[in-house]
């Protein structure tokens, strides 16, 4: 069990010696195994809620609670996968794995069966002993995504998990994050600047303003996923044709669009 709930939440910043809101009142909830994902303008603050729920960053105001109890520290509870894989570049893939198992106290034989397991789920097998470099762009990310998996958290953060990749090898992963959420279903909070990988992979899609950050909108995807059968189409390609699809991008393209910037005119 496990869910995000970001209540009220304002966030000030100093720069230049002067104080700036960069989020203004922002609520929401990410319910237990549920998948939500987060767009919105450049620097509107989606990477300081992700960041919140991960408890790298604090309100100024309001409170942020993941599974019932307020956010003071990062845990065990949450796995965060950042754009940059940040994989040890000195570790095996099966070092840089291990590295999280080590530091929750998990033994040696139950450590090797989960690294095998999610190796599987990402589609890794035979490359244990394999160091970073070796890997291409798309096969870090999957190490960096197993390596959360294998944690078993209850919450995955992921801030722009596939935004260094080549767009070839992002359908392939975002391809594959449906598969794996759906064998291994966990409250995820995903932030991406795509909107069609927005409408693609999650439940609901939360529309933000440009800076301070608020809601602008919650676009509910599941439904029409559900009632359109969207999961009977391997390819991403074959979804993304649907007029069903079509409608929430654009829909959610317009809210983005029509954000008046106060700099630009
Ligand atoms: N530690 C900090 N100190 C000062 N300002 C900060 C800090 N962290 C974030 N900010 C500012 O807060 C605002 C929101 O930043 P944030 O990274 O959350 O936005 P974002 O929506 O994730 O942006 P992007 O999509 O470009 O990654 C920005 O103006 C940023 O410069």
């Amino acid at each position: 069990m496990g869910d995000i709930v970001l209540d009220s939440v304002s966030r000030n910043f100093r720069r230049d010696g002067k104080d700036f809101l960069a989020l203004d009142n922002v609520s929401f909830t990410v319910r237990d195994k549920e998948f939500v994902a987060v767009v919105g303008p450049s620097g509107c603050g989606k990477t300081t809620c992700l960041r919140m729920a991960a408890g790298l960053e604090f309100p100024s105001s309001g409170s942020v609670r993941v599974n019932g109890k307020e956010v003071r520290a990062p845990g065990p509870d949450r796995a965060v996968v950042f754009q940059q894989f940040a994989l040890f570049p000195w570790k095996t893939v099966h070092e840089n794995i291990l590295f999280g198992l080590r530091s929750l106290g998990v033994g040696r034989n139950e450590a090797h069966e989960r690294i095998a397991g999610s190796l599987k789920l990402m589609g890794l097998e035979g490359y244990e002993s394999a160091y970073p470099h070796q890997l291409s762009g798309g096969m870090q990310q999957r190490v960096a995504i197993a390596r959360a998996y294998v944690l078993e958290p209850d919450v995955l953060l992921m801030d722009e998990p596939f935004g260094a990749l080549d767009a070839q090898t992002r359908t392939v992963m975002q391809e594959e994050l449906l598969r794996v959420g759906r064998a291994n279903p966990r409250t995820v909070m995903f932030i991406t600047h795509a909107v069609e990988e927005a409408v693609y992979l999650a439940d609901r899609v939360i529309v933000m303003t440009r800076r301070p950050g608020r809601i602008k909108e919650t676009i509910d995807v599941k439904p029409t996923r559900d009632a359109e059968r969207w999961q009977q189409y391997e390819r991403i390609e074959d979804v993304m044709d649907l007029e069903s699809f079509v409608h929430l991008r654009t829909r959610i393209w317009r809210l983005l669009r029509e954000q008046h910037d106060p700099d630009i005119h």
